[in-house]
């Protein structure tokens, strides 16, 4: 449903990433990695049209659809077409409460005069936020203001999500339920999602596919469960060896 060709960008003269290749499947997780400074936040915010690129195709055809380029769409308009994210370190309003925060967001996605009710897929995904609504969002454990984020983010039903460092600072407890609840977001739902994450644990466990960076360049992709075939990975990843494959 996303296909990015040969993505070139550049910070003024500080060519950042090159010729990136990359595709997000309909109905799938696919998964970032890279250490740090490799160009993991660069690539989602020219692919959310936060920054512009220097050179290649960004090609948008979610199931049944034509396709249409994402090039030249400011980021509103990204959103519009169903392009949702989540930024790293759970933005909320956390003075509002659950509730308050998950209706802000379903108004801004929908016109003024419908009803305001939480969605089914609210009640289905995320009945822990549904026992707290009425709690302060700021009073929550790491792991609910992250499902907060995530319910913001999916509430008004967008064809892909993009997250960010999702599986920072969750308990293993909190990172089995946002596991299961990415499966019942691809599968049923047909919300796919695309997330950078360097804990490869948690990205064997909820992704379907996977693309290395390495400054800047995609030098390794492939199932989740080639992660475990590589050898080195995790070094690289966390930036203590180069690649071996190119
Ligand atoms: N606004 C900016 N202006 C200039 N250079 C930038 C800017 N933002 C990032 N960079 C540079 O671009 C490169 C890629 O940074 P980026 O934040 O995309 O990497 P990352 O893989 O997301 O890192 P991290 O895992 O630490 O978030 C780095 O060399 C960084 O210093």
């Amino acid at each position: 449903m996303l296909q990015l060709r040969e993505i070139n960008q550049a910070y003024d003269n500080h060519h950042t990433l090159w010729d990136i290749n990359l595709e997000v499947a309909q109905n799938s997780c696919s998964a970032i990695v890279g250490q740090h400074g490799t160009g993991k936040t660069t690539l989602f915010h020219c692919i959310l049209g936060f920054l512009p690129i220097m050179s290649g195709e960004m090609t948008w055809q979610p199931k049944n659809t034509l396709p249409c380029s994402l090039i030249s769409l400011p980021s509103q308009q990204r959103t519009q077409l169903g392009i949702n994210y989540v930024a790293q370190g759970s933005p909320i309003f956390s003075q509002l409460s659950v509730e308050d925060n998950l209706l802000v967001a379903l108004k801004a996605g929908q016109p003024s005069d419908r009803p305001a009710a939480l969605p089914t897929i609210i009640r289905e995904l995320f009945p822990a936020l549904l026992v707290q609504r009425h709690q302060r969002s700021g009073a929550l454990t790491k792991g609910l203001q992250g499902q907060l984020a995530l319910a913001r983010a999916v509430i008004t039903h967008p064809k892909l999500v993009l997250l960010d460092e999702p599986s920072e600072g969750l308990s293993a407890s909190e990172e089995d339920q946002l596991v299961s609840i990415i499966a019942t977001l691809t599968q049923r739902h047909n919300i796919s999602v695309l997330l950078m994450d360097n804990n490869l644990a948690f990205v064997r466990r909820v992704a379907d596919t996977f693309t290395l960076l390495h400054h800047g360049r995609s030098v390794l992709t492939g199932t989740a469960a080639d992660l475990l075939r590589f050898g080195g990975i995790e070094t690289l990843v966390a930036g203590t060896s180069t690649p071996r494959v190119m």
